[in-house]
């Protein structure tokens, strides 16, 4: 029987299998091979360079990272291994930097090669459509952004916001006189309705509908944004999947129309207002007035002025919930803080300190700054990307290597900063007894990150945290409550709320107002 067929005939149904069959083989093994040359190439280059240590990564998906208290996870392993640490996560390459000598040389002074972000598939391309500053990569857009942000972010800028911050926290005064258990919505409502006003020339009206969107917005992003939390940001392969089997990414789609819809009719409500003559103040109003000019689209402007609002909202809160902490485990340096308070505005003041106040009180600057220190609300920062190939103190970094400065392992390196678990204002107290300006807040500490994506409101996030603290300071003895023995129920200063950053767990504070303050002379001074 021949073994040849008559091609032109076609096969029998069977044979026709068999040769399909044949050739899916042949294509799988070419594949198959492929992919093992490929890894057996990687593997032999990656010998032949010297990387930074690190614990061996597991085939294929690598390192793993959790996804809570991220830098205790990052400084163990520097104890193990050096302070700096090579990771890999399925092929992706991150460096861990636990000491401030190596993040300054490689964020700082080598900023142009590392001064990008990885591209996160949920948060960013899905949920952000790559227009969130925070995690927008090295290039045009990011510079256009962060241009139109400095104009109203820097340290002189912020100069004119001093008294949208003196009335912010008179109003916080009055409403934890009002409702002293809802401290915490008062805080971010503090917070956020600086912002607010800086950026849309507008309050939130009392039912707090806004402000409860934004926390919303915030409570799952912060949460999305973690590298490790959604596999397709370790997998990119994921994203080839159609909608039917990547149910995360309808969801995230689903978060972006959500929260673009909320910052756009923000934006447009500006933009109303203008039209009908009204003359704005803000941030959304310069965007608009320099649209041709900063050449962003809608959708930019609407995150950029959305990015200020929200990036400015959680950690400035989080840094005065710090504070409550502190002051809660530390009441000596509590009472120091108010002692200068009382000194400098007279026991009797019926009024809170202002900036006016600022260069007398050094020691509440001192423990403000020790807040920033002691509990950093951004301990990883946000990670920078790498561009091209790079040789530090002898190792092999490859472009595109995740570089993670752990800011709070720098903030607790005994060398820098002796017996760092303890909360000392007196660190930061000048040796000469010289007077503190607003400038050393953002100083002596790297909560604010580094290099170009540097925090951009810095200066204003300092300030309002030292407002919100001082006013606290000066109109409330911040107290533990006690159990059935009476014996105080303090917070546990490691637990943190989910996520990239680190907002304190919820704890029970008992905030006993210090003196005789007249809410309605109050009241009427905020809102003016
Ligand atoms: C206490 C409050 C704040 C803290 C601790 C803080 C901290 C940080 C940190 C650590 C970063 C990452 C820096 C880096 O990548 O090296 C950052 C980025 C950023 N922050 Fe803040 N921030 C605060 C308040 C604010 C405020 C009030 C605003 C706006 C009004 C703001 C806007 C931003 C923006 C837009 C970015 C992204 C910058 C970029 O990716 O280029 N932040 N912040």
């Amino acid at each position: 029987m021949s073994s040849h067929f008559d091609f032109s005939k076609g096969f029998p149904a069977n044979e026709a299998l068999l040769v399909q069959s044949l050739k899916a083989d042949r294509l799988t093994l070419a594949i198959v091979g492929l992919v093992v040359a490929y890894y057996v190439a990687l593997y032999f280059r990656q010998k032949s360079r010297h990387y930074a240590p690190g614990p061996t990564p597991l085939p294929i998906i690598g390192n793993r990272v959790p996804t809570e208290k991220t830098w205790l996870f990052f400084h163990e392993l520097c104890k193990k291994y050096g302070p700096i640490v090579r990771l890999n996560m399925a092929g992706s390459e991150m460096l861990i930097l636990d000491e401030l000598e190596d993040v300054e040389e490689l964020l700082g002074k080598r900023s142009g090669n590392y001064s990008s972000r990885k591209q996160l598939v949920y948060a960013g391309k899905y949920r952000s459509t790559d227009k969130r500053l925070v995690l927008l990569p090295y290039g045009p857009l990011l510079k256009k952004q962060r241009a139109a942000a400095f104009q109203m972010l820097n340290s002189r800028a912020v100069g004119a916001y001093e008294g949208i911050q003196e009335r912010g926290a008179m109003k916080l005064i009055c409403d934890i006189l009002k409702q002293p258990t809802k401290a915490y919505i008062s805080i971010k409502w503090y917070t956020a309705e600086t912002l607010q006003t800086l950026v849309y020339a507008k309050r939130f009206s009392d039912d707090g509908k806004d402000l409860r969107t934004l926390l919303h917005i915030l409570e799952t992003f912060i949460q999305d944004m973690h590298p490790a939390k959604y596999p397709v940001d370790t997998f990119p392969i994921l994203d080839w999947l159609p909608d039917s089997l990547a149910k995360w990414r309808v969801e995230a789609k689903q978060k972006h129309d959500y929260e673009f819809g909320f910052y756009k009719r923000l934006l447009n409500e500006v933009r109303q207002r203008m039209e009908n003559g009204e003359n704005l103040e803000c941030f959304a109003a310069r965007l608009i007035e320099d649209e041709q000019k900063n050449g962003l689209d809608e959708v930019s402007m609407a995150y950029l002025a959305g990015s200020a609002f929200e990036a400015g909202t959680d950690n400035t809160a989080g840094t005065v919930l710090w504070a409550l902490v502190a002051m809660l485990l530390y009441p000596e340096e509590m009472k120091k803080a108010q002692a200068e308070i009382d000194r400098v505005l007279g026991p009797d003041s019926n009024m809170p300190p202002s900036f006016k106040n600022f260069e007398d009180l050094t020691y509440c600057t001192a423990l403000v700054k020790e807040v920033f220190r002691w509990s950093p609300v951004a301990p990883v920062s946000a990670p920078h990307l790498s561009l091209q190939d790079d040789v530090y103190k002898g190792y092999f970094i490859p472009a595109g290597t995740t570089v993670v400065p752990n800011i709070w392992a720098i903030h607790h390196n005994e060398k820098r900063y002796p017996d760092p678990f303890t909360f000392k204002p007196e660190r930061f107290m000048p040796k000469d007894g010289s007077k503190l300006g607003t400038e050393a807040l953002n100083e002596g500490h790297c909560g604010f990150g580094f290099g170009r994506r540097v925090c951009p409101g810095q200066y204003l996030a300092s300030k309002s945290v030292w407002m919100g603290v001082v006013s606290l300071l000066w109109a409330f003895d911040i107290l533990p409550p006690t159990d059935v023995n009476g014996k105080p129920i303090l917070p546990d200063p490691t637990a943190v709320r989910k996520g990239l950053t680190a907002e304190p767990d919820t704890f029970d504070v008992v905030l006993k107002p210090r003196r005789a303050i007249d809410v309605d002379v109050l009241t009427q001074a905020w809102s003016n």
